[in-house]
């Protein structure tokens, strides 16, 4: 086993005359959630699927749990979990059923009682397919992902069309699982959510990472008051200072941090 999940360097893809992938480094520890941000046609795609051993590369060096994906057999292919776009077939099955079915692709599966409590299904075990709502379908994708315990899950724009309700019960869904994940998503409050760190991708390269905390130096408060403003990592002492030098309230007093949105935007702006 190596030390990564994933290790990637100088990954490069065309498609005839356009560049998706121009030179990308990623490194994913054992364990971790990762989502990759990047507007449309950032190269994310392309990259997850080179990762997951679905499409080829031009160059650079990939390994997943320790294997070239573009060498790699059923082996290493049962321990990655893929969840797409696309929704689960088999309408007229159960949903037991199905989960029951993929399990035995599978070496040492879940059981299905595990799967289905980890994706909050149980009370749908017995419901066909086709009754399912477009969230409940969606967790049932995430639990087919996840039934053959793979060590590493890519989720692939997972809540996209969920209602709020349902995308809360799924992100906790994710924060119960005992895997690496690398997640693309659009939605920026999912990756502040999940991500223990943040690939901001805008033309097939990497224009910054970070911990949803700091990306994009977040962490830098503007303090604003009557009389002035200063940038600071350390909001606090200022304010101190302020009131100090005030003799209690300051005036017109506000502390202000970019959300992930501002900083997100920030970084892809040069790109759009
Ligand atoms: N099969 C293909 N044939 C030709 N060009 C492609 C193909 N797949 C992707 N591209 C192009 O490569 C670039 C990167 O696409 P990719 O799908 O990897 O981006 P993305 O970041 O996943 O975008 P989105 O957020 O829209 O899903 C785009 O310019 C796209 O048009």
């Amino acid at each position: 086993m190596t030390d990564d999940a994933v290790r990637v360097r100088g990954l490069r893809k065309s498609y005839r005359d356009t560049v998706a992938v121009d030179g990308l480094d990623l490194t994913i520890a054992h364990g971790e959630v990762r989502a990759l941000l990047g507007p449309n046609g950032a190269g994310k795609t392309s990259t997850v699927e080179i990762l997951e051993g679905h499409r080829p590369r031009d160059g650079g060096d990939v390994s997943v749990l320790g294997v070239d994906p573009a060498h790699a057999g059923v082996a290493w292919r049962r321990e990655i979990g893929i969840v797409l776009q696309s929704t689960a077939d088999g309408a007229e099955l159960t949903v037991a059923e199905l989960i029951a079915h993929v399990a035995r692709y599978f070496p040492r599966p879940r059981g299905l009682a595990e799967t289905l409590e980890l994706v909050g299904l149980t009370d749908k075990r017995d419901s066909r397919i086709r009754k399912l709502s477009g969230g409940q379908r969606r967790r049932l994708d995430v639990g087919l992902g996840i039934v053959g315990r793979p060590r590493l899950l890519f989720l692939d724009e997972p809540t996209t069309g969920f209602d709020p309700v349902a995308r809360r019960q799924f992100w906790s869904t994710v924060r119960g699982l005992d895997t690496t994940v690398l997640l693309t998503t659009h939605y920026l409050e999912e990756a502040e959510a999940l991500a223990d760190r943040v690939t901001v991708i805008a033309d097939g390269r990497v224009v910054a990472e970070g911990t949803p905390d700091t990306l994009g130096a977040r962490d830098v408060a503007t303090v604003v008051w009557r009389d002035g403003r200063e940038q600071t990592a350390d909001p606090a002492a200022v304010v101190a200072r302020l009131s100090a030098a005030y003799g209690g309230q300051v005036p017109g007093l506000s502390v202000v941090r970019p959300s992930l949105e501002d900083v997100y935007l920030d970084l892809i702006g040069g790109s759009r």
